[in-house]
């Protein structure tokens, strides 16, 4: 059969061993939901895969996704499973967001090296001492924490979760942060010694935009796909998350911002709502904007507008000054690091 084979259904991705975690789970519920179906999977290196040393802003924000939306749009593949998180707010012409898995744990977590694990002598952030050297290249993560804890000093560590807990045993750090999610999902859950959040003890975190959900890319018109799709959507994920992409759409113009957000569903007077918190941070953590809101919401439309003004007011409480001191350093061509890793 060619590959116009209505039966066969062919899926992008990144070939990282999480990656290809995230593509066998999304395809074993999928195969559940529509056994007549073959799923192929295609799995390439893209860019931020091949080039380990360039700034990671330095290489645009399709780092992760455009060879895959190249394929995609050639027709070379039908979807393509994406860590939301790497998925740019914009995307191209004829590709969209066509679906939203069920979230793995959102947060950010603090992984100690091998050696502090064994002699158990630190449990949190709050008890490294003075001068203690924590990874993490997510100037979200790093400008944020900085903040909480003025006495930490913040290195670049970059590669995929398997090298980042290598050099996190063996090249003098204390302490990396990660994302949940990803340990979870490649079984290195034991590794956790602390999940961060707005209310953290001795400091929080907001996490990464999308961080811990899969988001599915799809052609446009594609509305097979798109209805085959589904059977993996997890609306009130696909709600929230359409709200975070909007602020971090709304406020970025162009450029990746440092911004953090949380959002639940909460009940209030018996109405379930989403709760959408976010936080701007400046690159040296000296400055933050922070702020919330408590919505009823029900479509995606809906989302991105309470994401839109989310943003607005935060741009309004002096986020827009912290990003237009953070583009005046790109012009100045600094090196000015942006983006979630
Ligand atoms: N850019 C790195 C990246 N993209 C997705 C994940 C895993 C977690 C997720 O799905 O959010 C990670 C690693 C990390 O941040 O620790």
């Amino acid at each position: 059969m060619s590959a116009l084979s209505p039966n066969i259904i062919k899926v992008g991705t990144r070939r990282s061993a999480l990656a290809l975690r995230q593509t066998e789970l999304v395809i074993a519920t999928l195969k559940r939901a529509h056994p007549h179906l073959t799923f192929v999977v295609d799995a390439i290196s893209t860019m931020g895969d091949r080039d380990k040393t360039t700034p990671l802003p330095e290489l645009g924000k399709g780092l992760w996704t455009s060879e895959l939306e190249a394929k995609l749009a050639a027709r070379d593949i039908d979807f393509i499973v994406h860590s939301l998180k790497d998925m740019p707010t914009s995307l191209p012409d004829g590709c969209v967001l066509g679906c939203v898995t069920a979230r793995e744990d959102p947060r950010d977590v603090v992984i100690f090296n091998a050696a502090h694990e064994k002699k158990g002598e630190y449990k949190t952030l709050r008890d490294l001492p003075e001068g203690a050297v924590v990874g993490t290249s997510s100037v979200r993560r790093a400008a944020q924490l900085r903040r909480r804890y003025p006495g930490l000093v913040f290195r670049d560590v970059r590669g995929n979760i398997e090298t980042r807990l290598r050099k996190c045993d063996e090249e003098g750090f204390d302490a990396i942060i990660l994302a949940a999610a990803g340990l979870l999902r490649l079984d290195f859950g034991a590794r956790i010694a602390q999940y961060l959040d707005s209310s953290t003890e001795g400091g929080g975190l907001l996490h990464a935009v999308g961080q811990g959900a899969l988001g599915l890319e799809v052609r446009e018109e594609d509305e097979r796909v798109k209805e085959l799709l589904k059977a993996v959507e997890d609306t009130p994920t696909m709600i929230a998350c359409f709200a975070e992409r909007s602020v971090m759409r709304t406020l970025e113009g162009g450029c990746s911002v440092p911004i953090g957000v949380e959002t639940a569903w909460v009940e209030e007077d018996g109405v379930k709502k989403l709760r959408l918190r976010a936080v701007v941070v400046s690159l040296d953590g000296k400055q933050a904007v922070e702020s919330e809101r408590t919505q009823e919401i029900t479509t995606l439309a809906e989302a991105e507008a309470m994401g839109k003004v989310l943003a607005e007011k935060l741009a309004g409480m002096g986020a827009q000054q912290i990003l237009d001191d953070i583009n005046k350093g790109r012009e100045s061509g600094a090196a000015v690091k942006v983006g979630d890793a």
